[in-house]
């Protein structure tokens, strides 16, 4: 397994075969609780990919390896067959962008204000020209707020670009975050829960969104606890247990798939520790009545 490192020089680009994304061995302990265990992912070109796992199943924290918020305790992240470095706004330049499971915008800014500020990854003009406020300043100015405006027409927020995030109702902040996340240009967008706390309605219409957004040119991953949604507009799923990656295929192939059926429904896996535990449970409590272990209660 490669361990990432903090020092050196990048590998040089290589050839990806199409993949915006590979993750490869990412793991992440925190002291003495594995959040993450080796875990493989690849994204390619024009893909929706959707994560998803129980509860605690280090989805969040597996995402945080991939955008420089943790650096994880082994792997290797690539974007483009390059290896990200661990700072987060060099992930975003890097063509990586997020939205966050609990909202991350600046409440007392107008809308229009925060697609702007996601902007300025993408704007070269730097502080000296910005004091000056010159001819070139004010041109680059004009043409971050058209593309800005070009996103809140994309997100359905056209009208909404004078209001404060902060009023909002909660769907259209959500809506709000892919806006501002998209402002950055990326080539992979990353979603946090997109569905969270909304009505069916909002959540259709944001299955859309992310269809439009991958017809646009970018790839998608997308980690949701809706079943239906997630089953309904991915391409592949992969599924996290206990930081453990236990199935990645179809969304026919996971959603048929008895450990994962297992997992949301809590039962322990066949040929799993929870099994075997559970058998040694019934050998000694067997042992202890005098009764044959293997053979069936009554009654069930
Ligand atoms: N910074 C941290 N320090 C210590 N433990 C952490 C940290 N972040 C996450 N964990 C732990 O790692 C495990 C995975 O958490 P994570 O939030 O990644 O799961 P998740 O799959 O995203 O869950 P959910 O679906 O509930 O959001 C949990 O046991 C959590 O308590």
């Amino acid at each position: 397994m490669t361990t990432t490192t903090t020092t050196g020089r990048a590998p040089a680009p290589r050839d990806t075969g199409g993949a915006v994304l590979e993750a490869s061995g990412v793991t992440m302990r925190f002291g003495g609780l594995t959040a993450v265990r080796d875990v493989d992912l690849t994204v390619r070109a024009g893909e929706i990919v959707g994560l998803i796992g129980p509860n605690g199943a280090g989805k969040t924290t597996f995402f945080n390896c991939l955008t420089g918020l943790y650096i994880p305790t082994e792997g290797t992240v690539r974007y483009r067959g390059t290896v990200l470095p661990h700072r987060s706004h060099l992930v975003t330049q890097a063509g990586i962008a997020r939205t966050f499971q609990n909202i991350r915008l600046f409440a007392n800014m107008t809308v229009l204000e925060n697609v702007l500020v996601g902007r300025h990854t993408r704007t070269s003009e730097g502080l000296f020209s910005a004091l000056l406020r010159g001819p070139r300043f004010r041109k680059a100015e004009r043409d971050s707020e058209d593309r800005a405006m070009e996103l809140l027409d994309f997100t359905g927020l056209t009208d909404k670009r004078d209001h404060l995030a902060r009023n909002l109702p909660y769907g259209e902040q959500r809506k709000l975050e892919i806006a501002r996340a998209l402002a950055s240009e990326p080539g992979l967008l990353l979603l946090d829960e997109p569905t969270a706390g909304m009505t069916a309605v909002e959540t259709t219409a944001t299955r859309e969104l992310v269809l439009a957004i991958r017809e646009q040119g970018t790839a998608v991953l997308v980690i949701e606890h809706d079943m239906r949604f997630i089953f309904n507009l991915c391409d592949r799923v992969a599924v996290l247990v206990q930081g453990q990656k236990l199935i990645e295929g179809s969304p026919e192939t996971v959603q048929m798939d008895d450990r994962v059926i297992a997992a949301y429904l809590g039962t322990p896996f066949e040929g799993e520790p929870g099994e075997a535990e559970a058998a040694e449970v019934r050998a000694a409590e067997a042992h202890s009545t005098g009764t044959d272990a293997d053979q069936p209660e009554e009654g069930n």
